[in-house]
């Protein structure tokens, strides 16, 4: 049984679980020339990470770091370096090589061959190129990242237009001194030209870090550094980007140019034509994943040149009173001050939306009530037309119903309302007040005579006759048929008795025309007052009775009705 169990192991199962996932795919050596924390070398060694990333498992990508800014020109520490190198890839065959900056490329032109026979080169970061060094090796290419001191000089005189010193900062290390004598090369080309020549172009490659401090504090306006590459001192004291760079801008007078993005920006430097190493890392593991794919490296162009862009601290700017007007367009600019609306932007159009939606809200609600109360104050005006409309018909109804339609003075209705209201106002106040009734004598006669129409307007003149005759405070009824009642306010019997005389006189000279007929007409009038304790049937029989006496007596007279 367990033979067959060995049998199955070492038979079957590499059919069934095929090699390992990582062994399968690429592997990659990252040969970075400085050490992990130098920022340079961490940004571009984040570039090619991500870039990777997709095709390539996170273990077969292997980085090395030469250490060469701290280990620079030392001899016996190369040689452990290759020799270390060499004794662990001659285990891990890599299926490509990316080298970082010049150490890196060097170290694989002279060692390449030996320790990764036949391995393809991508490299990037190389600032000094001899192209003839590269003859007769055909799978070496990649991204000259180059040096762009022309490109800051001119951005130098751009922004500093009375510029008469630029000082160049270098070392004596084997790239230090490369990349210096790059400079002059440019420095000849600039005392050839009219434009050029009058600016001097100095070079520093000798100096402790001190002394360069203490030069930088006395450099006058119209001089600015330029760093091209420091990496150690006189005395071997290694350049820090991150501690030393900050101390000599602080020191210095003048502004402090470069080109290496991330290592200077934010460190104190003005800003410059700047190479960005993260661009520059995902560009070379670009090139490598073209190869990989099978494209051979002899038709990979070499990139002659990584892109400079311009980058400037805005606190620098402004420490040196550099005119924002003068950078270049495309210039990208750290530190710029953030307006409370950037910092805040989130919170800001929160609060802008919800006190929009608030004031649409509001607006919605505002423009309802206007609405409604429009609705309600229309309402409102057609109520009140309606009421006075009713008023209007209840008072016509009301004086309808207490007026004579032939005479029209207050009916016998009004009458008795009214007189009754004397009556309980009067005998409340203890005062009197006269009641007359008038009948037209022989009226029947007229009807009979002239028929009823004139009888009509015998009552209309009448009527019309005894309300212009007595006072306005005075009030004159259309009793019923011929009879007419006149109450008197604060009249006693002796007062009425005197205005009904004269009522009696007026009304027997009226002439009422009728073709040529002449009518006249007497009235007989009783009179009587109110005494208190009086109801309206007692005064008015009383009035009455005195009537019937004036009928009885001879008509077209008064009588007074002497009170029981
Ligand atoms: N034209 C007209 N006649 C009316 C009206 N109301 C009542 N009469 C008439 O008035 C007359 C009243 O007649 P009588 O009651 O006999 O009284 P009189 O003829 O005036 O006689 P004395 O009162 O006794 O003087 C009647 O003929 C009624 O028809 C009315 O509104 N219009």
């Amino acid at each position: 049984m367990l033979q067959k169990v060995l049998w199955f192991f070492l038979l079957v199962k590499p059919l069934l679980f095929p090699l390992a996932f990582a062994e399968e795919q690429a592997k990659v050596l990252l040969l970075n020339s400085y050490h992990p924390q130098y920022r340079w070398t961490a940004e571009l060694t984040r570039g090619v990470r991500d870039k990777l990333a997709p095709a390539v498992p996170v273990e077969n990508l292997y980085i090395e770091y030469m250490d060469a800014r701290r280990f620079a020109d030392d001899l016996v520490y190369q040689k452990k370096l290759t020799e270390l190198l060499h004794y662990k890839y001659s285990r891990y065959q890599p299926d490509i090589i990316i080298t970082s900056d010049d150490a890196a490329y060097y170290f694989m032109l002279e060692h390449g061959a030996g320790i990764f026979p036949g391995v393809a080169v991508v490299f990037c970061g190389v600032n000094v190129f001899y192209p003839e060094l590269l003859s007769g090796k055909d799978k070496i290419t990649g991204i000259k990242e180059g040096m762009d001191i022309s490109g800051n000089l001119a951005l130098i005189r751009r922004l500093q237009p009375n510029i008469k010193r630029i000082i160049l900062l270098g070392d004596t290390t084997g790239l230090g001194l490369r990349m210096t004598e790059r400079a002059k090369e440019i420095r000849a080309g600039w005392l050839t030209s009219p434009v050029t020549r009058d600016i001097m172009l100095e070079i520093w490659d000798d100096f402790s870090l001190e002394e360069l401090y203490q030069q930088a504090a006395r450099q006058e306006p119209g001089t600015a550094f330029l760093v091209l590459a420091i990496h150690k001192d006189r005395f071997g004291h290694y350049f820090s980007y991150e501690h030393d760079l900050p101390l000599l801008t602080q020191y210095s007078k003048v502004p402090v140019y470069g080109m290496w993005g991330t290592l200077m920006i934010g460190n104190g430097a003005l800003g410059g034509m700047m190479n960005d190493p993260y661009q520059h890392g995902t560009e070379a593991a670009a090139m490598a994943l073209t190869i990989l794919s099978g494209v051979r490296v002899s038709t990979v162009k070499i990139k002659e040149k990584a892109s400079y862009s311009p980058v400037f601290d805005y606190h620098q700017l402004k420490r040196f009173d550099i005119n924002l007007d003068l950078l270049p367009q495309s210039s990208l600019v750290i530190n710029l001050p953030v307006s409370l609306y950037k910092k805040h932007r989130l919170e800001i159009n929160s609060i802008v939306a919800i006190v929009m939606f608030l004031i649409l809200i509001i607006s919605i609600l505002f423009l309802n009530n206007q609405e409604l109360e429009l609705v309600v104050k229309q309402r409102t005006r057609d109520l009140d037309l309606r009421n006075k409309a009713l008023e209007a018909n209840s008072n016509f109804m009301k004086h309808q119903a207490n007026t004579d339609v032939l005479t029209n003075l207050a009916n016998r209705r009004a009458g008795l309302e009214e007189i009754n209201a004397y009556i309980s106002r009067f005998n409340r106040d203890n005062k009197t007040f006269a009641l007359a009734i008038v009948d037209i004598d022989f009226f029947k006669n007229i009807n009979d005579s002239y028929g009823h129409d004139v009888g009509d307007k015998v009552l209309q003149v009448l009527g019309a006759c005894l309300k212009r005759l007595t006072r306005p405070g005075d009030h004159v009824y259309r009793w019923g048929g011929e009879e007419f009642l006149i109450a008197l306010p604060y009249a006693d019997v002796q007062a009425c008795l005197v205005i009904c005389q004269r009522l009696r006189e007026k009304v027997s000279e009226l002439v009422i025309n009728r073709h040529d007929d002449k009518i006249n007409i007497t009235v007989s009038i009783g009179v009587t007052n109110f005494v208190c304790g009086d109801n309206f049937e007692r005064l008015f029989a009383r009035a009455d009775k005195a009537l019937y006496d004036a009928k009885r007596n001879g008509r077209n007279r008064v009588e007074a009705a002497p009170v029981d």
